[in-house]
């Protein structure tokens, strides 16, 4: 019997199993078990053939079973094996009819196990028994050398297989955890039922489907996706229609110019890992990564602290949030769509405006005073469109008069009438709409000028002296600003009241960090409040996650959750709480020696700011004792996608993803800036409105390739490797220093990667680091790179016979590229229609819950064997 490969694992209980996973843990709990796939005569594996090899003797209704090696009982069909495996014990090697109906023509299964084909051979034997042997899982990996020799026994054991490259294998500690759908299989248990036996073949097609973590992270982006998709569709914001290129939209390329602000910043900072000595290069050892990540201190960051609710039951004194009172809203929209209207640059109103607050907000928690011009000034900048003041301060003039809201007066009459006393709260832009409100008080306004503007002891000592009140519980504290206002009302010991306004974005969201006291959903409601303020029950206190406590960055980004570590960071999720926009904030904490990274990668987008492809940076700065960057959230890298689509992407999605690869480098390298780190994951699609854009990010490795007066930095040679061996071009594994040539050339090989699923240098064993990379220089320039070409699509070639025929300054021909790509897609007779095999159900695409399809092989023979019970 020819061993191809095996799996031991363990089956640990996780704590969301499904009940499909628990009946198997629960079976095979703490047990481990080890997975055959055979090879047949003919080579090819055989994906269904899986034997379940354990120290049990099966039990489970149906299964039929060989001993291995067992000589104790002959009622039972013994499997010889040669040579014959020196363990004391029976191992019994499980086999169901089920597992034969997959070979239609085989009744039996004993016929896949004649003695005479399957034999263990020698070190297969030593390996599965070592394997069995061993206490705590492992893993077996072919060794290769990457050239004739045979692995020596000390050589680096670094196979390129890692733990988390073996489906369904996640290492935690010493023990492997299998990991199981999740997800709960309705339409599986209700159609039929399966024997503990099925569901390990099951279990097998759903590690071959899922398996990693990443690939909950691809489910549930889909999933968030298909549900924002009706909302935003009904917001009015815009899914923005992707352009391949600007050069193809008519607009030309943003061009490097070295004394543009941006790009003198980045000269004066030190490059981070520029040809670093040999020997400092990171190995793509992902176990390595793992420990690394261990070994970081934990981030600890302020929290916004959770408020008691405060009952008001003798409240005296209404504090009106002006916006409750006004249309601020409306005139800024008429402001920004006047000043960007969506026909020219494909942006809502909707989405203006959030920009609009969210820079407010920045400004405003760096204690500088509202000033829409600047505000719309931050907007423009965002959106890469130059806008002279001028022109800003004049559509603020002719727009920006804030309105009463209908039943403003309405409102602020009812209070007075039942004997309270209105007061505003300051805002500038609500100063001429409310001063007609007869009865309102408006001394506050004296302390908007303050800094920062909103005091609540400045409210409270007011009160105290206008209106003879003693404590802030005595004054209610009203607003349709959830975080702003009533989450810091709330912290100061304030009742309030959130006015959920139609339409409000922050409203939401449910960060449990606040309490407010009333939630409103109109303002006639707070009449009744008012009236009887036992009416409305306060709402249940937030239940913060104490091990994992929210924080907020800014006054502005809600931190919800760790979206991954890098080498130097934390990426955290975030809502921008005023405009439930998601964002990914990156962490990187201050170190007395270390040097930063973030300054540097934060220039580096600056310089690459309105380039197609690469994420916007909202804010970066320090915050907390940490370097932080704020940056539009992304959804899973490409190698997540690969893993999601079953370790292989199709030669269309290939194309469409290789194109605008293509163009976003050729933007990036205009811009002066080299990327040096191209790799599968530090490409990422959009999220949300981006959904079908890929974009690059992770830019710590980029670098100024022109110098200030616009030269061509040097070549030199002897340089440290530096990125992803996996995907760097031959030149770097022969320490030449990296240019333009280089990173396009790398894009070809991650499109290989993607084609293939695997790289012939992977996994080749060397006696060290820096001999294998040499290696794997070697095999990119020699035999095992042009069989490689020679089993992929022939547009490759000409586009490594171009990459490679480059000199070190030279331009690539991005379009020359692009049209290899282009042509390829035409002569498939392929629309670029955006449709990637992850949107599409099948062989390749996504298994989504609804959609989850059981393989027919799978399925039928259960089927079959149901209908005859
Ligand atoms: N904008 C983003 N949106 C969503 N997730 C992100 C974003 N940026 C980073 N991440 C997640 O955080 C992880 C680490 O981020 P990143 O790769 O930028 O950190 P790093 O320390 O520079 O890592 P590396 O070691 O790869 O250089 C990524 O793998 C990705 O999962």
């Amino acid at each position: 019997m020819m061993i191809h490969s095996f799996i031991v694992a363990r089956l640990l209980p996780r704590l969301a199993w499904t009940p499909y996973g628990q009946r198997a843990a629960t079976s095979l709990l703490t047990k481990p078990f080890l997975a055959l796939h055979l090879k047949d005569e003919t080579g090819i594996l055989r994906a269904p053939n899986l034997f379940v090899v354990t120290h049990e003797k099966p039990n489970w209704p149906g299964s039929e079973y060989f001993v291995l090696d067992g000589k104790t009982d002959d009622s039972l069909r013994s499997l010889t094996v040669v040579p014959p495996l020196p363990f004391k014990v029976p191992l019994y090697l499980s086999v169901t009819p089920h597992i034969c109906a997959t070979f239609p023509d085989v009744e039996d299964s004993s016929h896949l196990l004649n003695d005479k084909t399957y034999q263990l051979d020698d070190i297969s034997a030593s390996r599965f028994l070592a394997a069995l042997k061993d206490a705590g899982p492992s893993i077996y990996a072919p060794r290769v050398t990457g050239s004739d020799e045979e692995a020596g026994p000390d050589w680096d054991t670094w196979s390129g297989y890692t733990p988390r490259e073996v489906p369904g294998i996640i290492e935690f500690g010493h023990q492997v955890v299998l990991f199981f759908e999740s997800l709960p299989f309705d339409s599986l248990t209700s159609s039929f039922e399966v024997s503990l036996f099925d569901e390990i073949l099951l279990i097998r097609q759903l590690v071959l489907d899922y398996s990693y973590e990443g690939i909950w992270r691809v489910i549930s982006y889909i999933d968030d996706l298909r549900r924002q998709m009706a909302s935003i569709a009904a917001s009015g914001r815009i899914f923005r229609s992707p352009s391949l290129s600007s050069g193809q939209d008519g607009c030309s390329y943003p061009s490097f110019d070295p004394l543009h602000p941006s790009a003198v910043a980045l000269q004066s900072l030190p490059v981070i890992h520029d040809g670093d000595p040999p020997g400092e290069v990171e190995p793509e050892d992902e176990l390595a990564d793992d420990l690394r990540d261990e070994e970081m201190p934990v981030l600890e960051m302020h929290m916004a602290a959770k408020t008691p609710a405060v009952l008001a039951e003798d409240i005296r004194i209404i504090a009106l949030d002006s916006n409750v009172l006004i249309d601020r809203d409306g005139p800024l929209k008429e402001v920004l769509t006047s000043l960007f209207p969506p026909s020219r640059f494909q942006h809502s109103a909707e989405e203006l405006l959030d920009r609009y607050v969210e820079y407010e907000t920045l400004r405003a928690s760096d204690g500088q005073l509202e000033s829409p011009l600047a505000v719309v000034r931050d907007v423009a900048r965002y959106l890469s469109i130059d806008v002279e003041d001028a022109i800003i301060n004049g559509a603020l003039q002719h727009h920006s008069r804030p309105r009463l809201l209908t039943d403003a007066v309405e409102v602020v009459k009812a209070i007075i009438e039942q004997g309270h006393v209105p007061i505003a709260i300051p805002s500038t832009a609500a100063r001429a709409a409310v001063a007609p409100i007869e009865g309102l008080s408006l001394e506050l306004f004296d302390i908007a000028a303050r800094n920062p503007p909103l005091s609540w002891d400045a409210i409270l000592s007011f009160c105290k002296d206008s209106h003879q009140i003693s404590r802030p519980t005595q004054i209610l504290v009203v607003s349709s600003d959830l975080y702003r206002i009533c989450e810091s009302a709330s912290q100061a010991g304030f009742p309030t009241a959130f006015l959920k306004v139609k339409g409000s974005r922050s409203g939401h969201l449910s960060i449990p960090t606040i309490a407010p006291t009333y939630t409103l959903t109109q303002v006639a409601d707070l009449l009744q409040i008012l009236h009887d303020p036992q009416c409305a029950p306060p709402p249940p206190e937030p239940v913060v996650d104490r091990a994992n406590p929210p924080f907020r960055v800014r006054d502005a980004y809600q931190c919800t959750r760790l979206l991954g570590t890098g080498s130097f960071a934390y990426v955290w999720n975030a809502v921008q709480v005023h405009t439930a926009a998601s964002v990914a904030v990156k962490f990187e904490l201050i170190h007395p020696t270390d040097p930063p990274t973030i300054p540097y990668e934060s220039a580096v987008y600056a310089q690459l700011y309105g380039v197609q492809g690469i994420p916007r940076v909202h804010w970066s700065g320090q915050d907390m004792n940490a370097n932080v960057l704020v940056m539009d959230k992304l959804g899973p890298n490409l190698e997540q996608m690969r893993l999601f689509c079953r370790g292989r992407l199709g030669l269309k999605t290939i194309l469409m993803l290789g194109e605008q690869m293509l163009a976003t480098i050729e933007q990036v390298h205009a811009k002066g800036i080299i990327v040096r780190d191209i790799k599968p994951e530090n490409f990422a699609l959009g999220f949300v409105e981006d959904y079908r854009r890929l974009f690059l990010f992770d830019l710590g490795l980029a670098k100024l390739y022109l110098d200030r007066t616009g030269a061509h930095i040097p070549f030199r040679e002897g340089r440290a490797g530096i990125g992803t061996p996996r995907y760097a071009s031959h030149n770097v594994h022969f320490g030449l220093e990296p240019s333009r040539r280089d990173d396009v050339e790398a894009i070809g090989i991650l499109l290989l990667f993607l084609l293939h699923g695997r790289l012939p240098w992977q996994g080749i064993c060397a006696p060290d680091i820096l001999s294998k990379l040499r290696r794997i220089g070697e095999m990119k320039r020699g035999k095992p790179f042009a069989d490689l070409l020679s089993q992929s699509p022939a547009f490759f070639t000409p586009f490594f016979e171009h990459c490679r025929a480059l000199e070190f300054a030279d331009k690539p021909d991005y379009a020359y590229l692009r049209r290899l790509l282009h042509d390829e897609m035409d002569q498939n007779g392929w629309e670029y229609d955006w449709q990637y095999d992850w949107w599409q159900a099948g062989e390749r695409g996504t298994l989504l819950p609804e959609e989850y399809k059981l393989d027919k092989r799978w399925v039928e023979p259960v089927r079959r064997v149901l209908d005859t019970l």
